[in-house]
């Protein structure tokens, strides 16, 4: 899959680590930035993210600030954008089962890089499983109309 990663300065260790976790497994990875610590507003990454996901650009979305809280705020209000705050492999996992996010979001502030790798092997792994929820996300859509 395509992965559009980016992050405000609270999340760019996390980010490295996730960029090297996704391309072992095979994604191809897109870093929309930030690239250094200097500090930044993490809007100002999540736009361009969102953008590249919700055109089709790229398949999903992963993007990492402090908390992981301000940057899928700032996504979520997006046309199209599904952002999910995991910092668990349950909601990692039902974020995409259920709910068919589209962008997962996570704080490095928050969680160590080990459980954040996991939620994100989980999180790339699992599928929409439509049926129910399949009516359920439409009317989310629609709520955008
Ligand atoms: O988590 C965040 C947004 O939800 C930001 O990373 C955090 O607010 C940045 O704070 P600071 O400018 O003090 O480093």
């Amino acid at each position: 899959m395509k992965v559009a990663v980016g992050c405000d300065h609270g999340g760019l260790h996390l980010k490295e680590e996730i960029k090297e976790l996704l391309s072992d497994l095979g994604h191809d990875v897109e870093d929309f930035g930030t690239y250094t610590s200097e500090s930044c507003d993490y809007p100002d990454i999540a736009v361009p993210v969102a953008n590249a996901v919700v055109s089709g650009e790229m398949d999903r979305g992963i993007l990492i600030c402090g908390t992981g809280i301000g940057i899928g705020i700032a996504a979520n209000k997006m046309k199209g954008v599904r952002a999910a705050l995991c910092h668990d492999s349950f909601s990692a996992k039902y974020s995409r089962a259920h709910n068919d996010a589209n962008i997962l979001t996570m704080g490095e502030r928050v969680i160590g890089p080990g459980l954040a790798k996991d939620i994100v092997t989980i999180w790339m792994a699992t599928d929409f499983e439509g049926g129910r929820h399949e009516r359920r996300v439409e009317k989310i859509k629609a709520l955008e109309k």
